[in-house]
């Protein structure tokens, strides 16, 4: 009889001391530099092409927070209302200064000021971006050496998922943040939506990220900040809406009102599942919202991280299927 294999059923999050060693951990650091950083990207990075005003309560006029959320969809960029009301003086708009544009001042030229006026801030100053680090990837099958081979073996008994999944993705990510670095809340993979196919396993154009657990190891001691912060970990009561409108994924602002900080400790893996399992396929299921996270900026020092994630696709068989 065959053995039904699962991608796992649990919510939990888990904290490994000493998953890697120091000389591994300094190890992945040296081959990072050797290979050259570069500025990291979000999946949004760059969009801003159109501005999709967040009119939430649908009052017709735009708050300062209803701006910040469309600047944040629109380019990725996190503004507090001082930055709001600096750039309404500069561009002249927001005269009566309360705070409030409304639909009809927000026209097509106002939007194209706000839209230049943004990438000049966007090219001025990096650290009101989401993310504000720079990374490179390493290729296990690029590779002969030896320690990043024996990653693969490490990653399978962690994650006691089949070998034949963890092969088929075996690349992972170094990041270093400098002074200020942060990467404000994000979810790791893509919420399901029938209109496109998990990326990494099809090369559909229309394709979303599926990463179904994180395994996130800091290669160094921070001097000061750089936690891993879950804004929303264990609330029973989350409201994605509320959520977003009080502001907390901006962590370069708001780590601390977290509901956990995890500290940076060289070596040390923090591993956790993004998505449920869907209970009719016993597979990919939809991403678990209090997995949004992402790093408090650095306040001393720098943080240097290697983020591995176990992608799939939504069908066990392709993902188990013996290449
Ligand atoms: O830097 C951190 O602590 C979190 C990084 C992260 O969430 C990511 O790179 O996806
Ligand atoms: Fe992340």
């Amino acid at each position: 009889m065959s053995r039904k294999v699962t991608i796992g059923s649990t919510r939990r999050r888990k904290e490994i001391p000493d998953f890697f060693t120091r000389e591994e951990c300094n190890h992945i650091i040296t081959l990072a530099k050797e290979q050259g950083l570069e500025s990291s990207l979000t999946t949004s990075t760059g969009k801003g092409k159109g501005l999709t005003l967040r009119d939430s309560n649908g009052d017709q006029k735009l708050s300062l927070r209803e701006m910040q959320m469309t600047l944040e969809d629109g380019f990725d960029i996190y503004l507090d209302d001082d930055d709001i009301r600096q750039m309404y003086a500069e561009l002249g708009v927001d005269l009566n200064k309360d705070g409030f544009l409304s639909r009809q001042e927000v026209d097509g030229e106002t939007i194209r000021k706000i839209s230049s006026y943004v990438m000049k801030v966007e090219e001025e100053q990096p650290i009101k971006k989401s993310r504000f680090s720079e990374q490179t990837w390493i290729y296990p099958d690029k590779t002969e050496d030896p320690l990043v081979q024996s990653f693969q073996d490490r990653i399978a008994k962690l994650t006691m998922l089949p070998r034949v999944l963890i092969d088929k993705f075996s690349y992972f990510q170094v990041v270093h943040y400098g002074k200020q670095g942060h990467y404000n809340a994000h979810h790791d993979s893509s919420y399901l939506d029938d209109s496109s196919t998990c990326c990494h396993l099809t090369e559909s154009k229309q394709c979303r990220i599926c990463r179904y657990m994180t395994i996130m190891v800091y290669l160094n001691n921070v001097a000061e900040g750089g936690e891993t912060a879950f804004p929303v970990a264990n609330n029973d009561t989350y409201n994605a809406y509320v959520f977003r409108q009080t502001g907390m994924m901006n962590l370069n602002t708001r780590c601390q009102d977290s509901n956990l900080k995890v500290q940076p400790q060289q070596g040390k893996a923090v591993v956790w599942y993004n998505h449920f399992i869907n209970a009719s396929t016993g597979w990919l299921g939809d991403v678990d919202p209090l997995t949004w996270h992402g790093g408090c900026p650095v306040t001393k020092g720098h943080k240097w991280i290697m983020n591995r994630w176990i992608a799939v696709s939504e069908s066990r068989e392709v993902d188990l299927a013996v290449p």
